[in-house]
């Protein structure tokens, strides 16, 4: 806290950023081809910030083509593993030096406080491309047992073209979740931005090419999902395609593939996760921290919020109270004013749906307000287990609180939902912790805390919040690797039978 700035010292930076709003094609900036542009707006305030490119299938051909060159030609894909390491930390060091801009411009560009930018956004996009930069020279090929007159090699390539279908609630960290392990395994990317926040992947591909990323393999081309991320998706000379968004944009890109050119798809999507509460959890303030983090982290705009409490009967009074004492601590307002912890949902269009949610057929417990963009933390007693914030993906600071008898209640309230991206469990039985992280159908479960994990270890959902490979830790680069089996043949010519 003590490194940030004042409100005033951050409103004089931003109004001397320049603002990228091209395309980044091939090595440099460029309008879209039809000339045409759309406005990205400050939702804090409903200004228009910049006119960025409205690109099309035209330029998303233009830089397929310019990504296929590059790869075809080895610039980047058949350099030295460490090269590509040098060049990658590089990058991660102009990232440091231009953190505070960065941290700004998201902020402006997406409504997220300015201290969550500072302190997590911009710091943990660094470390995720330094991780991976330094993993890429450590990981070994294999050789299969074989008999003395053949070698068998297993080997990883890299996939090719990538596209890289970016959403709008982390625009930087989930840029560097996917180029961190895509560039770093030698693809060259078309990355599209979600339109809400395009501003910061331009800015940093173009400190990528500051940092020695060869024209063509980062590509950034802007503009709406059916205008750049349907042509993307169709294309027949892009290689796979990772996503990260809605379970019903994901679906289509299954569409798209299976439609054109069988490419491989990887897709990160919604979740309605559990917080499970037990009435053995030991310290239950500590419990109600982690649930508001949970809940309200980033407004709620996380697809893996606890947006479920289910909370054993005997605790919940106390639990609940513990809770409302702890939302108290998240001033909501403007995002770079660094007390605050809440700020602007992303756009007017988002905030209309949030609001659809707000106490409709629910005991409101606290908030439940809003205005111009702005959503108070909601905290809502609900006995439908079918009202819809129980089983829609709000995508808002809204927290259900849900009430069962049992730890098999729990369990199956907790799975009774058509997602399984992430969890958490709450109890001092070491039984219970295990059996339930077990039995509780999502991608990461954790035990007595609310987190999503770390650069090392996977991320991805069971059930329809995930398909295909996982973001983060080595797993990642199987997205963007090929495996390929190399036999040699050892054997001495009279050994030959082939006649
Ligand atoms: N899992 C996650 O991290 C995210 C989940 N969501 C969920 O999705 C809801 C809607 O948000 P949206 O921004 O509309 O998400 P979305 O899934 O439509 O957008 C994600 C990305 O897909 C692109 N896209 C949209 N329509 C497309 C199409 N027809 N073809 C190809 N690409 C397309 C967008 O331009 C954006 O880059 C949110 O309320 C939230 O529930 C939204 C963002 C992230
Ligand atoms: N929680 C990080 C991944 C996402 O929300 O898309």
């Amino acid at each position: 806290m003590s490194d940030l700035l004042t409100t005033e010292e951050y409103k004089s930076i931003a109004a001397g950023l320049n603002l990228p709003t091209q395309a980044f094609i091939d090595g440099s900036f460029r309008p879209a081809m039809s000339g045409k542009t759309f406005d990205t707006i400050n939702p804090a305030t409903g200004e228009v910030l910049a006119k960025v490119a409205a690109c099309g299938a035209k330029d998303v051909d233009f830089a397929v083509g310019k990504a296929r060159d590059a790869f075809e030609d080895g610039r980047w894909s058949r350099l030295h593993p460490g090269e590509r390491k040098a060049v990658l930390i590089r990058l991660a060091k102009l990232l440091k030096r231009n953190a505070r801009e960065l941290a700004v411009m998201e902020s402006l560009d997406s409504g997220k406080t300015i201290f969550d930018c500072e302190t997590v956004d911009v710091p943990e996009t660094i470390h995720c491309l330094v991780w991976h930069a330094e993993l890429i020279d450590k990981i070994y090929d294999q050789v299969s047992p074989a008999s003395d007159d053949h070698i068998a090699m297993i080997v990883r390539e890299p996939v090719g073209v990538v596209g890289l279908v970016l959403p709008w609630n982390f625009p930087l960290l989930m840029l560097a979740w996917k180029i961190g392990p895509a560039l770093a395994s030698g693809c060259s990317v078309i990355v599209k931005p979600a339109e809400e926040t395009s501003l910061t992947a331009l800015r940093v591909a173009e400190l990528a090419m500051e940092a020695g990323v060869p024209a063509g393999v980062f590509n950034v081309v802007t503009g709406t999902g059916p205008e750049v991320g349907e042509p993307l998706g169709r294309h027949g000379d892009v290689d796979m395609i990772s996503f990260t968004g809605s379970t019903e944009t994901g679906r289509r890109f299954l569409r798209y593939a299976s439609e054109s050119n069988l490419k491989e798809v990887t897709l990160e999507m919604g979740g309605k996760n559990p917080a499970v509460v037990l009435d053995d959890a030991e310290n239950l303030d500590r419990v109600a921290a982690h649930v508001v983090n949970g809940a309200f982290w980033n407004m709620g705009e996380n697809c893996s919020a606890s947006s479920r409490l289910i909370v054993q009967k005997g605790i919940k009074d106390e639990l609940q109270k513990r809770i409302l004492a702890h939302v108290r601590e998240w001033p909501m307002g403007d995002p770079l004013d660094p007390v605050n912890r809440v700020g602007a949902l992303v756009s007017k269009a988002h905030f209309d749906k949030v609001c659809t949610y707000l106490g409709k057929g629910s005991n409101v417990l606290m908030g439940g307000k809003a205005k111009d963009g702005f959503v108070e933390p909601t905290v809502l007693d609900i006995t439908d287990r079918d009202a819809v914030q129980v089983r829609e993906e709000i995508f808002g600071p809204v927290l259900s609180v849900l009430t069962v008898e049992s730890v098999e209640e729990a369990i199956e309230l907790a799975n009774d939902t058509e997602y399984g991206l992430a969890a958490s469990i709450f109890t001092s039985n070491l039984k219970r912790a295990i059996r339930g992280a077990r039995a509780i159908r999502a991608g990461t479960v954790t035990v007595n805390s609310f987190g999503e994990g770390d650069n090392s270890t996977p991320f991805g959902g069971f059930k329809q919040s995930g398909f295909g490979g996982r973001d983060n830790g080595i797993q990642a680069h199987d997205q963007y690797t090929r495996i390929k089996t190399i036999w040699i043949d050892l054997s001495d010519d009279e050994d030959e039978a082939v006649d």
